[in-house]
């Protein structure tokens, strides 16, 4: 509709693509926060191939993720996601959904931080614990107080989660709000980065 009246004013899809240029757009938080689903749904609007690292890890070693910790531990899955994100971010742009610990890892971060924007989904311990419960596909949180773990990795990781260039409070709000605010970000990012070289 606005479109028909303003054929001539960009979409906030548009305009964040076009904020974007080459880079890759990398979503990164912890396990619930919705980098998947978001990811997805950005990439719908921004017109760009979407890439979950966790679905590609799947499919090139052909076993869940839950299969890839029982049978080779943590330390080999986070080699393999190593290298899966390198090789992702070689060719661009796209966006990049990464698993939650792959940030974490230092070796991974460098490359993230070289190949792209990235942006982090932060949310709260209810939030995360809300959406994670109600599956079970997550090897880190088969413990006897999944809630308690969830807690201890957020202590963790959540200083690590913000160096990345951009962050995004992810609520129990429509999707849809929080992947416009995401583009809304893409775009205030790339302009105060542009004023800071003037
Ligand atoms: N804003 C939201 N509102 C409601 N449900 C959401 C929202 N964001 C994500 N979800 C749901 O929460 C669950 C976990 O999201 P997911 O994208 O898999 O998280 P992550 O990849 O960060 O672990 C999914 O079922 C997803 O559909
Ligand atoms: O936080 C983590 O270390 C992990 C998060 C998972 O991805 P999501 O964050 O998409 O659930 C998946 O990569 C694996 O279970 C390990
Ligand atoms: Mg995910």
């Amino acid at each position: 509709m606005t479109d028909t009246i303003f054929p001539d004013v960009p979409t906030l899809g548009e305009r964040a693509r076009a904020a974007l240029g080459r880079r890759n757009l990398v979503f990164v938080g912890l396990m619930g926060a919705g980098k998947s689903a978001i990811g997805r749904m950005v990439a719908g609007q921004l017109g760009l191939p979407f890439v979950d690292t966790d679905v590609e890890i799947e499919r090139v070693s052909r076993m869940t993720i839950s299969e890839l910790f029982a049978a080779y531990g943590e330390d080999e899955f986070r080699a393999l996601e190593t290298r899966v994100i390198k090789r992702l971010l070689k060719s661009g742009p796209r966006v990049v959904s990464t698993g939650g610990g792959a940030f974490i890892n230092e070796k991974t971060r460098r490359q993230i931080e070289k190949g792209g924007i990235s942006l982090w989904l932060n949310a709260d311990l209810d939030v995360l614990w809300e959406r994670v419960n109600k599956r079970d596909h997550r090897p880190l949180l088969k413990t006897e107080n999944p809630k308690k773990t969830l807690e201890d990795l957020m202590q963790k990781r959540y200083p690590v989660y913000a160096l990345a260039d951009i962050s995004v409070v992810s609520r129990d709000v429509r999707k849809e709000i929080i992947a416009n605010e995401v583009l809304a970000a893409i775009i205030d990012h790339t302009a105060k980065a542009a004023s800071k070289n003037d």
